[in-house]
C-alpha cells in the first residue's frame, strides 16, 4: 500500500497511444538488467572468442612461417653437409682413377694410404674392380676376388662410356651400404674397372639433431630414380622406399608417404650425383608450441566465458527476480488503480501530517480516484497532495476527523454511517471505512442513499397501509401505547375512536373493488384533514379506521366537535368510477384512563361501542361498561346456533323437526295479483332458542354470515323447504313453487350448484318448482362468476330472483345479462307507497323495468289494501305480505291450499 501512496501521489502520465506504450514497454524490458546483461555478456564473449580465435589463427601463421623457414633453414644446412660429404666421396674416386692410373689397380690403395688419401675405413670402404667385375683391391681390406661383375654400378660403368658417377641403391641387408662409383680406363680410354666408395646409409643421416629436427623430424636422400637412399625419421633410419620427389625449393605441408606423418618437407637436388638430400619436420612438432599455446588461449576464453557467463547469471537472476517483484507489483498498482477507478466507493489515500506533540495535526489527500471527485465535487489535481483540512474542511468539526486520526494511532479499523450536506446534494446518506495504512489512513466512502431510502420505504411500508398511506395497525399500538405513557406521566388522557364505514359494502360490492378502495382513500384524506398534527389516524383492516388523540388535556369530552366533524366529513358524497356514491360511519369512542388502562382493553371497548353506534349508523357512541355485554350476547349467540344447527345437520331430509331442533321454516304465501292465486311460498327461517324464545333472522343471519355458519345453515334451509314442498305435492295439494333465501357468503360458494341439485334430487322436486332468491349486491361481488353460477342454476331449471331490488347498485346493463325470471320490489319502497310519491315513482319504475326484461315482478311487505291496489293498478305481478298472510308454519299452508284460499276482492 505504500507503494500504492507513492504510485499513487506520482501518477502517471496521461497514456500514449497504445502501439507507443507496447514499443516503450517493450524498450523497457530490453533495458532491464535482467535482459540487457545477458545480451552484453553474449557481445562480450563473442568479442573475446573472435580475439581469441584471431590471436590463434595469427598464432598459427606464425608458427606455420617459422616451421616453413627452419624446413628451408634446414634443407639449406643439410644439403651444404650433403655436399661437403658427396664432394669427399667423390674426391676420393678421382683419387682412386688416378692411384689406378699412376700404380696400377692392385697398388693404387696402397699408394693412397701411404699419401693418407685414403678415407677412413670404418665409414667408406673403397675397392677397385677389374673389368671382369673381379675386386682387385679393397680398404678395408676384404678376401679379394669377390665378383661384382652383377652389380648395378659394375654394369652401369661397364655399359655406358663416360665419366659420370654412379650411386646405387642401399644394398645388404646386415651391413647395409650405398655404392658409389666412378669408370676407370685403361690408357686407351677402355673399360679397366670400376673405383667404388660404400658408405654406410647412417653417414648420411648422421647429422640429425633431436634439437632441431625433434623425435618426428626427417632427414634423407634419395635418389633421380625416386628411390630412397637413407632416412632418418627420430632414432630410425630406412632406405629403400620409392617416393615422388617434389619440386626441389619448395616447402610442403603433408602426410610423409614413409610412415604417414604430417610434415613440412623440403628437397633440394644435390651437385655431382644424380641424389637430392630430403629434409622433414613434423607438422605436430613444429606445432607443438602453438597448439599449446591456442589451448591456453582457448582455455583462458572458455574460462574468462564461463565466469562472465556464470556472473551474469547470477545477476541476470537476481535482476530478474527484482523485476518480477517489480511487475508483480506495478500490476497490483495498477489493478489497485484500475479497481479503484472502477470502484463505486470514494477512495482517499491520506498521509498523516504530525503535529509537534505528537498528535495528528492535518492529513495529506496523496491521492483519490474517481467516485471522489463525483462525491466532493472536487477534481483530484485540486485534492491531491493538499492538506484535508483545507479541501475538506468541514470534516473537521464533524467528528470525522478526530476518527481518522484515532485510526492513524491505535489502528483499529473504524466505520459508521453518516447523513453528509454535500454541496450538490445536501442529504446524502454515507458510509465510511476507515483502515490505516503505512504513513497514513485510507478512507473508503460509499453512497448508501438508496439502501438508506428503501430502508425508509421499507419501515415505512411495515408500518403504513399500502392503500391510503395511513398508519396501519401496527404503528397505531406503537403509538397508542406511547399515548398511554405520556399521559400517564402527564395525567392527561387519551382518546380513540373506532370507525366503521357504513354502506361501504355496498359500494365495494355493488361498483368493485377498485371504486371501494378509491372510497377508503378519499375517506381517509377528509377524516385526516379533521385531525391535529399530533393526532393518528390509522386504516385497522377493511373498512375501519381508528383515530388516536393523544395528550387530551381538561374535559376529554371536548373531543366531541371534533367527532362531529370527521363524521361529517365523512358523509359527504363522493364521486367513485364516475358514481356519486355516498357513505357514512359509526364510531365507538374510549378515554384513556376512564374506559380502560391498557391498549387492548381501550381496543376491545371502542370496538364494543362502535357496535353500539353500528344499531343506529351514521353516530358515534361514547363507551359504556354495559356494552360489553352485547358483545358477550353475540358470542353467546354464535355458540347458541352452532349447537342448535348439530341436529339439524344430521338429518339430511329435512324432517328436523322434533322437540330438539331450535331451528324451523315459516312459509310467507305468495299471490297471482290478477287471479288472487297463491302460487307459491318463500321460506323464512326462525329460531326457536331455548331460554331467549323466539328470534328473528334479522338477529343471527348476519352472525351466521360473519362466522360462515350460514352455508350449512342454509343447506338446511333449502333441503327442507324442498323437502316440504314436495310434501304437499305427495299429498295431493295444488302444486307450489317454493322460494329459498340465499345469501351472499352461500351464493359464493363453490358447492352451491351442487348442494341444490343435490337437495332437488334427495326430495324429488322438479327443479321448477324452487326459486332462489339473491340480493343485487351478492351478485355484484364477482359480476362474471355469478352469471356464470345463474346460468347453471337456470340450465338445471332453477328460477331466480332478485331479491330487494331498488336497494343495491346493480347495473342495469348487467341486469339485462342476468338469467333471472323475477324482481322483488323491496318493501322499504311498498311501506310508504300511499304516501310517497318517490316509492310509487320507483315501484312503477321497476314494474315497467320488469316487464321490458320480459321479467315478473313481486311486491314484498304488502300490509295495505291501498298498497296492494296501487300495485295491480300499475301491472305488478305478484304479491306478498301480511295483507295476505304472515309467514305460517307448513301445516297452515297445507290448509291454505286445500281450502283453495283465494285473493279477497277489493271493495
Ligand atoms: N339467507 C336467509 N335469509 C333469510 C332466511 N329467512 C329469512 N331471511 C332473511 O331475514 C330477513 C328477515 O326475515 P323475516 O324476519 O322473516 O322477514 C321476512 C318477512 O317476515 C317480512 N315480511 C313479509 N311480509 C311483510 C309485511 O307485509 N310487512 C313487514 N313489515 N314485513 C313483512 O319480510 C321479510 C322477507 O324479506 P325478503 O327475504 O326480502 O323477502 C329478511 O331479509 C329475510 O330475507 C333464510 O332462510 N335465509
Amino acid at each position: 500500500m505504500k507503494a500504492a501512496l507513492a504510485e499513487q501521489a506520482h501518477p502517471r502520465p496521461a497514456s500514449p497511444p497504445a502501439r507507443r506504450t507496447a514499443f516503450a514497454r517493450l524498450l523497457g524490458r530490453g533495458l532491464e538488467t535482467h535482459i540487457s546483461l545477458p545480451l552484453f555478456a553474449l557481445v562480450l564473449i563473442a568479442a573475446l572468442w573472435f580475439a581469441t580465435f584471431h590471436v590463434i589463427g595469427t598464432e598459427e601463421r606464425a608458427a606455420r612461417g617459422a616451421a616453413h623457414d627452419a624446413t628451408r633453414e634446414l634443407v639449406d644446412t643439410y644439403e651444404a653437409q650433403m655436399a661437403r660429404s658427396l664432394s669427399g666421396i667423390d674426391q676420393t674416386l678421382r683419387v682412386m682413377q688416378y692411384a689406378v692410373v699412376m700404380n696400377g689397380p692392385n697398388e693404387a690403395l696402397g699408394a693412397m694410404s701411404a699419401k693418407g688419401l685414403l678415407p677412413p675405413g670404418l665409414v667408406f670402404q673403397v675397392a677397385i674392380t677389374n673389368d671382369a667385375g673381379r675386386i682387385l683391391a679393397s680398404n678395408p681390406r676384404t678376401s679379394s676376388g669377390g665378383d661384382v661383375s652383377r652389380a648395378s654400378w659394375f654394369t652401369f660403368h661397364r655399359d655406358r662410356d663416360g665419366d659420370a658417377p654412379y650411386v646405387s641403391e642401399t644394398i645388404g641387408r646386415d651391413e647395409p651400404h650405398v655404392v658409389f662409383s666412378r669408370r676407370i680406363n685403361d690408357a686407351d680410354g677402355r673399360f679397366a674397372g670400376v673405383a667404388t666408395v660404400a658408405v654406410d646409409p647412417a653417414f648420411f643421416t648422421s647429422s640429425y639433431e633431436h634439437s632441431r629436427q625433434g623425435e618426428r623430424g626427417l632427414l634423407g636422400m634419395a635418389g633421380g630414380d625416386g628411390v630412397v637412399r637413407a632416412v632418418r625419421t627420430g632414432e630410425q633410419v630406412r632406405w629403400g622406399q620409392r617416393i615422388v620427389i617434389g619440386k626441389a625449393d619448395q616447402v610442403v605441408l603433408a602426410p610423409s608417404p614413409l610412415d604417414g606423418e604430417s610434415r613440412y618437407r623440403s628437397v633440394r637436388p644435390l651437385n655431382g650425383f644424380p641424389l637430392v638430400a630430403m629434409v622433414g619436420l613434423s607438422e605436430s612438432e613444429q606445432m607443438a608450441a602453438f597448439h599449446q599455446q591456442r589451448r591456453a588461449w582457448l582455455l583462458g576464453a572458455s574460462a574468462g566465458s564461463a565466469l562472465l557467463a556464470i556472473v551474469v547469471s547470477l545477476i541476470s537472476a537476481w535482476s530478474w527476480q527484482l523485476a518480477k517483484a517489480r511487475r508483480r507489483e506495478r500490476l497490483a498498482q495498477e489493478t489497485y488503480a484500475a479497481a479503484s477507478e472502477a470502484s463505486l466507493d470514494a477512495f482517499f489515500v491520506l498521509r498523516t501530517v504530525m503535529g509537534a506533540g505528537g498528535e495528528v495535526a492535518d492529513f495529506i489527500i496523496e491521492t483519490t480516484n474517481t467516485r471522489a471527485e463525483q462525491l466532493t465535487a472536487l477534481s483530484k489535481a485540486d485534492m491531491e497532495g493538499k492538506p484535508m483540512s483545507v479541501m475538506l474542511p468541514t470534516y473537521l468539526g464533524s467528528g470525522i476527523f478526530g476518527e481518522l486520526a484515532a485510526v492513524a494511532i491505535d489502528g483499529v479499523a473504524r466505520e459508521a454511517e453518516w447523513m453528509a450536506h454535500l454541496p450538490h446534494n445536501p442529504d446524502c446518506w454515507l458510509h465510511r471505512q476507515v483502515v490505516r495504512v503505512e504513513g497514513g489512513v485510507v478512507a473508503i466512502v460509499r453512497d448508501i442513499t438508496e439502501r438508506k431510502r428503501a430502508e425508509q420505504r421499507i419501515r415505512h411500508l411495515a408500518h403504513h397501509d399500502d392503500l391510503t398511506g395511513l398508519p396501519n395497525r401496527s404503528l397505531l399500538r406503537d403509538r397508542l401505547g406511547q399515548a398511554i405513557r405520556d399521559a400517564e406521566r402527564k395525567r392527561t388522557s387519551v382518546g380513540l375512536a373506532f370507525i366503521d364505514l357504513d354502506g361501504f359494502k355496498l359500494v365495494n360490492d355493488g361498483l368493485g373493488h377498485n371504486a371501494g378502495d378509491e372510497l377508503l382513500k378519499v375517506v381517509g384524506e377528509r377524516m385526516g384533514l379533521c385531525l391535529r398534527r399530533n393526532d393518528t389516524l390509522a386504516r385497522f383492516g377493511g373498512d375501519e379506521f381508528v383515530i388516536l388523540l393523544p395528550d387530551l388535556s381538561g374535559d376529554p369530552m371536548a373531543i366531541t366537535p371534533l367527532l362531529e366533524k370527521v363524521r361529517q366529513a365523512v358523509t359527504e358524497p363522493v364521486e367513485v368510477e364516475g358514481q356519486e356514491v355516498q357513505v357514512s360511519c359509526s364510531m365507538g369512542v374510549v378515554l384513556y384512563p376512564r374506559d380502560g388502562l391498557d391498549a387492548n382493553t381501550l381496543m376491545m371497548n371502542a370496538d364494543a361501542a362502535m357496535y353500539r353506534a353500528k344499531e343506529n349508523k351514521n353516530s358515534f357512541q361514547f363507551y359504556a361498561s354495559e356494552m360489553n355485554a352485547s358483545v358477550e350476547e353475540k358470542l353467546v349467540l354464535l355458540e347458541g346456533m352452532r349447537t342448535a344447527l348439530e341436529p339439524c345437520l344430521e338429518e339430511r331430509d329435512g324432517r328436523c323437526t322434533g322437540a330438539d331442533c331450535q331451528f324451523q321454516l315459516l312459509y310467507q304465501p305468495k299471490v297471482d295479483l290478477r287471479t288472487g292465486q297463491v302460487f307459491g311460498v318463500e321460506a323464512l327461517i326462525r329460531w326457536n332458542h331455548p331460554e331467549h324464545g323466539l328470534i328473528s333472522p334479522l338477529r343471527f343471519i348476519g352472525l351466521a354470515e360473519e362466522s360462515g355458519m350460514i352455508v350449512p345453515l342454509g343447506e338446511w334451509v333449502l333441503r327442507t323447504a324442498c323437502f316440504q314442498t314436495q310434501a304437499w305435492r305427495d299429498a295431493g295439494l295444488p302444486p307450489l313453487a317454493v322460494s329459498v333465501n340465499v345469501s351472499a357468503r352461500q351464493f359464493e360458494e363453490k358447492r352451491l350448484v351442487e348442494r341444490i341439485a343435490d337437495a332437488l334430487r334427495d326430495s324429488g322436486l322438479p327443479p321448477q318448482a324452487l326459486e332462489v332468491e339473491v340480493t343485487e349486491s351478492s351478485i355484484m361481488r364477482d359480476l362474471a362468476r355469478s352469471v356464470e353460477k345463474m346460468r347453471e342454476l337456470e340450465a338445471m331449471g332453477v328460477a331466480l330472483s332478485i331479491d330487494d331490488f331498488g336497494t343495491g347498485y346493480s347495473s342495469l346493463s348487467a341486469l339485462k345479462s342476468f338469467p333471472i325470471s323475477r324482481l322483488k320490489i323491496d318493501k322499504s319502497f311498498v311501506s310508504d307507497l300511499a304516501d310517497s310519491l318517490d316509492d310509487q315513482a320507483i315501484a312503477m319504475a321497476v314494474i315497467s323495468l320488469g316487464h321490458k326484461l320480459n321479467l315478473r315482478v313481486i311486491a314484498e311487505g304488502v300490509e295495505t289494501e291501498q298498497q296492494r291496489d296501487f300495485l295491480r293498478a300499475n301491472d305488478c305481478d305478484e304479491m306478498q305480505g301480511y295483507l295476505f298472510s304472515r309467514p305460517v308454519p307448513p301445516e297452515r299452508i297445507a290448509e291454505m291450499l286445500a281450502a283453495s284460499i283465494t285473493l279477497p276482492e277489493s271493495p
